[in-house]
C-alpha cells in the first residue's frame, strides 16, 4: 500500500476519501444506530459499556472527554459518575450520530457539552481532561497513531485513556464468528436499517483493525504508560486502557 492509500474495510483506497466513505456509513445508519447494537450484540455491548465505565475509576469533578461518542451510551453513564462538578464532552466527528446523542441526552435530563470534531484535531488544550474515552470508533479513524498522539496531549498527567474496540477473537471461535459477521450481520442491517452496505463494512472493519497486541504497542509508541488490555467476549472487544506519565 502507498503512502497516501489506507483500507476502507477490505478495500484499499485514498486516504483522502476514507474520511468520506466513513461519514456515508454513520450518516446512513444514525437513526438505526442503538437498535441495531442491541439486536447484533443480543445487548453485550451494554455490558461492555459498563465495565469501561467501572474501569476509568471516573468520580465526581473529573473531566471527561468521549470520542466518538456517537449516540451518547459512554456520555450518559460518565455524566451519572462525575455529577455536577464534574465536565463530560460528547465529541463526534459526525453530525447525525451526534445530533441523535445530543437529543437523547437531553432526553435523560443529561446537559452536557456536544462538540463535532476530528478525533485527529481535537479542539481541546492540552493537560485538561482526567478522562479520555473511545468506543468502537478507532478503528474507522485514518491515522490511528495521530489521534492517539492527540488523546495523550489533551489528556493531564495522570489521566487515562480507554479504549473499546472489537479485537481479535479466540481463534477456535473464528469459523462462527466469521459466518455471523459476513453473513447475518449484513442481512439483518438489510433487514433494520435497509442498509447491508454499511454492515458489511463494520464486518470488514474489525477484521482489518489492530489486534490486542498491537493497539498496546501503539499507545505506548502514543506515548501512554502501563497500556494493557483486557479481552471480554473470548476477544470479540477488548478494552485497552494507558495512563499518561
Ligand atoms: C460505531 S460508532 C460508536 C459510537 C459510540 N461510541 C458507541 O460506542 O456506541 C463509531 C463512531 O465513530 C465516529 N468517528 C469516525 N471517525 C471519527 C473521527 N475521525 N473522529 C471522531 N469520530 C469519528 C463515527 O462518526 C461514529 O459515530
Amino acid at each position: 500500500m502507498s503512502d497516501n492509500q489506507t483500507h476502507f474495510g477490505f478495500k484499499t483506497v485514498n486516504e483522502s476519501d476514507k474520511a468520506q466513505k466513513v461519514a456515508e456509513v454513520f450518516h446512513s445508519v444514525a437513526q438505526k444506530y442503538d437498535v441495531m447494537n442491541d439486536l447484533m450484540s443480543a445487548g453485550l455491548h451494554r455490558a461492555w459499556k459498563f465495565f469501561t465505565i467501572e474501569t476509568s475509576g471516573a468520580k465526581p469533578g473529573d473531566k471527561v472527554l468521549d470520542i466518538a461518542g456517537g449516540t451518547g451510551d459512554l456520555s450518559k453513564a460518565f455524566a451519572k459518575k462525575v455529577g455536577k462538578t464534574g465536565q463530560v464532552w460528547l465529541t463526534d466527528i459526525n453530525s447525525s450520530m451526534l445530533s441523535v446523542g445530543r437529543d437523547r441526552l437531553l432526553d435523560k435530563g443529561i446537559a452536557t457539552p456536544v462538540a463535532q470534531c476530528d478525533a485527529e484535531k481535537l479542539p481541546f488544550p492540552d493537560n485538561y481532561f482526567d478522562i479520555v474515552s473511545v468506543a468502537f470508533g478507532l478503528r474507522n479513524m485514518t491515522h490511528k497513531d495521530g489521534a492517539l498522539k492527540e488523546m495523550h496531549r489533551v489528556l493531564k498527567p495522570g489521566g487515562r485513556l480507554l479504549v473499546l474496540e472489537f479485537s481479535k477473537v479466540w481463534t477456535p471461535l473464528k469459523p462462527a464468528y466469521d459466518l455471523y459477521s459476513f453473513k447475518l450481520l449484513p442481512f439483518m442491517g438489510k433487514l433494520v436499517a435497509n442498509d447491508a452496505d454499511s454492515y458489511q463494512y463494520l464486518a470488514e472493519s474489525i477484521r482489518m483493525h489492530p489486534d490486542q497486541e498491537t493497539l498496546k504497542q501503539m499507545m505506548l509508541d502514543a506515548g501512554f504508560i502501563r497500556a494493557d488490555y483486557h479481552n471480554m467476549s473470548a476477544g470479540v472487544v477488548a478494552l485497552h486502557k494507558g495512563i499518561k506519565a
